[in-house]
């Protein structure tokens, strides 16, 4: 089955969550059910891009990462958009582990897939109020109960954090699902500045007001908080 891809780009390194650092590809999947105010990767769903999502087959994204990396890297992220409202993908995580590639995921967990049980980091990342979605928690609920009976990899939840009624949401989160790791990441909302060092400079006061704020926290005692370690290094530049 063709899937929408708009990007696959690297090797570089995971910027966020609970796989930070690790070397890895990026499969960049089109379209999202969601439409969240401060998203990064608006052209995946605004229409922007349509032109240039490129219908391809498991076997010809599987050639194209080989031709950008071969022999480079041992790892992908696919990550969208949504890449959950493709059940064709399965096809293709089946590929890449019959190639002893390991796989990550980046999803807001608003649709569930059975191939996520293969995937080997998953990243869910439900949305805070300020992103202006609504979390469906019947639909998260049952996801975080399927991933922790069948999954054979490991899953984290990844909450990003613009103000304090997010971190009241981030707090509520962990509340429901004690066990599952939490990591708070920093939220840009300037995505179309391309002044590098302003940028960086902004980002690390939000990452130090999210830090003081964690720590004055009791909720929120066993978490990790992260930033976007691509954007402190290369902006908001697209591919990397
Ligand atoms: C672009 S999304 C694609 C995957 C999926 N739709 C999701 O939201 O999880 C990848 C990650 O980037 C995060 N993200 C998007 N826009 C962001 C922003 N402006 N600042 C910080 N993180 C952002 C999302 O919350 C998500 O964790
Ligand atoms: N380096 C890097 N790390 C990332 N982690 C999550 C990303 C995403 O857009 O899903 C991303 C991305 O676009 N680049
Ligand atoms: S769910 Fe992810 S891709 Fe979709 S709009 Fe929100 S941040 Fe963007
Ligand atoms: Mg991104």
């Amino acid at each position: 089955m063709k899937l929408p891809i708009l990007e696959i780009f690297g090797p570089t390194i995971q910027g966020e969550g609970m796989v930070i650092g690790q070397k890895t590809m990026f499969v960049r999947t089109a379209g999202c059910d969601y439409a969240c105010s401060w998203c990064d990767s608006k052209f995946t769903w605004d229409g922007s891009e349509k032109e240039k999502i490129n219908l391809m087959e498991p076997e010809k994204i599987w050639q194209e990462l080989n031709q950008q990396a071969g022999g480079r890297f041992a790892h992908v992220t696919i990550s969208g958009g949504n890449p959950a409202l493709l059940s064709g993908l399965g096809a293709f995580v089946d590929l890449l582990q019959a190639n002893q590639i390991k796989i990550a995921l980046e999803t807001q967990g608003s649709k569930w897939q059975p191939w996520f049980v293969n995937i080997d980091e998953l990243t869910l990342s439900p949305k805070p109020p300020s992103s202006k979605m609504k979390t469906n928690f019947a639909i998260l609920d049952n996801m975080i109960a399927s991933l922790k009976e069948k999954q054979k990899g490991s899953c984290s939840l990844k909450i990003v954090i613009f103000d304090l009624t997010d971190l009241e949401y981030a707090k509520r989160v962990h509340l429901r699902y004690p066990d599952v790791p939490l990591f708070l990441q920093v939220g840009n909302d300037q995505t179309e500045n391309v002044d590098d060092d302003k940028l960086l400079h902004y980002l690390l006061n939000r990452y130090d007001w999210l830090v003081q704020k964690v720590m004055e926290s009791k909720a929120l005692k066993n978490v990790r908080v992260l930033p976007q370690l691509h954007t402190y290094l290369w902006g908001n530049k697209r591919g990397v």
